[in-house]
């Protein structure tokens, strides 16, 4: 193994480094940059546990050359002039916590922000902390739940690097923040806000990404933290059992995923009388394509066409103050801890 050394050390370094991480996105919403993006994604044994020489098959020999194409058109649906609202909002997130963390504490610390898959990769972003001198890291991926196939791959990824590298930094990976009291209560008011400006709707979806059933008969916590969440917020707005309800989005592969499906609830919702539903997507600290095209798009058609008569889609915390000042609640006493370190 050829390692990483990271040598030069100014002695004005600040010490500590919070980087916040996310999925990931597209170059560009284009057939040849969706491949290269579901290629490194789905190549990930975190993200499908086929056996790899049948998974490698299906993956080469059939979903690469279909899927671009239609993510691709979906993905044109969400994108901006500056780009993938993904990246957009962690962009964001990253810059309004450093001017966060620059008022809050009186010592340096760098706040960063890498993806998963593609960029900025985490591997260049960890190499330019540690150039700097950087002794204590703080990883906080974006998933307030914890799932094998997303935190759990972020910190493989983590773990990679920091094989390669000769020095290796104090650590912190916080797992996950799905019951964080900062995490609920803002996304409680988050959600009160949207009402004294909207109104409410018969009934509040709170709609989470979905995963394999399977991952979570293997012991994934993702299913129980997310059912956590919606328990916790169901109290702090004080909904009865009948208005609010959780579902799972975002299928992928002929498998069972976890269930109540985001899709046949709306259609289901719709048919039976219900006129008005609001979306709401915990699990998602930024909009993205899952939550502007496949809900606020997708599943509007859903519902309206089986006979609902409203739907609207509380948009996710993004670069609110109010989220960046809960991220700050859930890193404080890892930053607390790791300056008292540093002394
Ligand atoms: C929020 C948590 C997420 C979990 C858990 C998750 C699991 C998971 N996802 C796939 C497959 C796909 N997901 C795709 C997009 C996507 N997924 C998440 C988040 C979670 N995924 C986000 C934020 C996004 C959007 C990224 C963006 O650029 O806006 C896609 C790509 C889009 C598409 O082609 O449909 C796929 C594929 C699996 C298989 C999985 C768990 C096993
Ligand atoms: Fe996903
Ligand atoms: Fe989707």
């Amino acid at each position: 193994m050829n390692y990483q050394g990271f040598t030069t050390i100014p002695d004005d370094a600040p010490g500590t480094a919070v980087l916040i991480c996310n999925l990931g996105t597209p170059e560009a919403p284009t057939p040849k940059a969706l491949k290269t993006y579901l290629k490194e994604f789905l190549s990930d044994p975190r993200v499908v546990e086929a056996p790899r020489w049948l998974w490698w098959l299906i993956l080469n020999g059939i979903i690469l050359n279909t899927r671009p194409r239609k993510s691709a058109a979906a993905y044109r649906e969400v994108w901006t002039e500056q780009g993938s609202p993904l990246m957009i909002y962690t962009r964001n997130q990253a810059t309004a916590l450093q001017a966060l963390v620059n008022k809050e504490f009186e010592e340096p610390v760098v706040v960063d922000f890498a993806m998963r898959y593609g960029n900025p990769s985490m591997s260049d972003r960890l190499s330019a902390l540690m150039q700097q001198g950087i002794r204590n890291i703080i990883v906080l991926p974006l998933y307030p739940q914890y799932s094998g196939s997303t935190s759990g791959s972020t910190f493989d990824t983590l773990g990679q690097f920091l094989q390669r590298s000769r020095t290796v930094p104090d650590l912190t990976f916080i797992h996950n923040y799905h019951d964080h009291p900062a995490y609920i209560k803002t996304m409680s008011a988050h959600i009160q806000n949207y009402w004294q400006e909207h109104g409410r709707a018969e009934k509040l979806i709170l709609s989470y990404h979905g995963t394999p059933v399977s991952y979570r008969d293997k012991g994934d916590p993702y299913y129980d933290q997310c059912m956590k969440t919606s328990q916790l917020l169901q109290q702090a707005l004080e909904l009865s059992d009948n208005e609010i309800m959780t579902t799972f989005q975002s299928r992928f592969g002929k498998a069972e995923w976890l269930q109540p499906y985001t899709d046949k609830t709306m259609m289901q919702l719709g048919s039976s009388g219900i006129k008005s539903v609001q979306v709401f997507c915990p699990g998602f600290s930024s909009d993205c394509l899952e939550t502007i095209e496949e809900i606020d798009q997708e599943n509007r058609e859903y519902f309206l066409e089986a006979g609902g008569q409203s739907f609207n889609y509380i948009p996710a915390l993004n670069d609110t103050p109010a989220h960046i000042q809960a991220l700050l609640e859930i890193i404080q006493p890892y930053l607390l801890a790791s300056q008292q370190a540093n002394r």
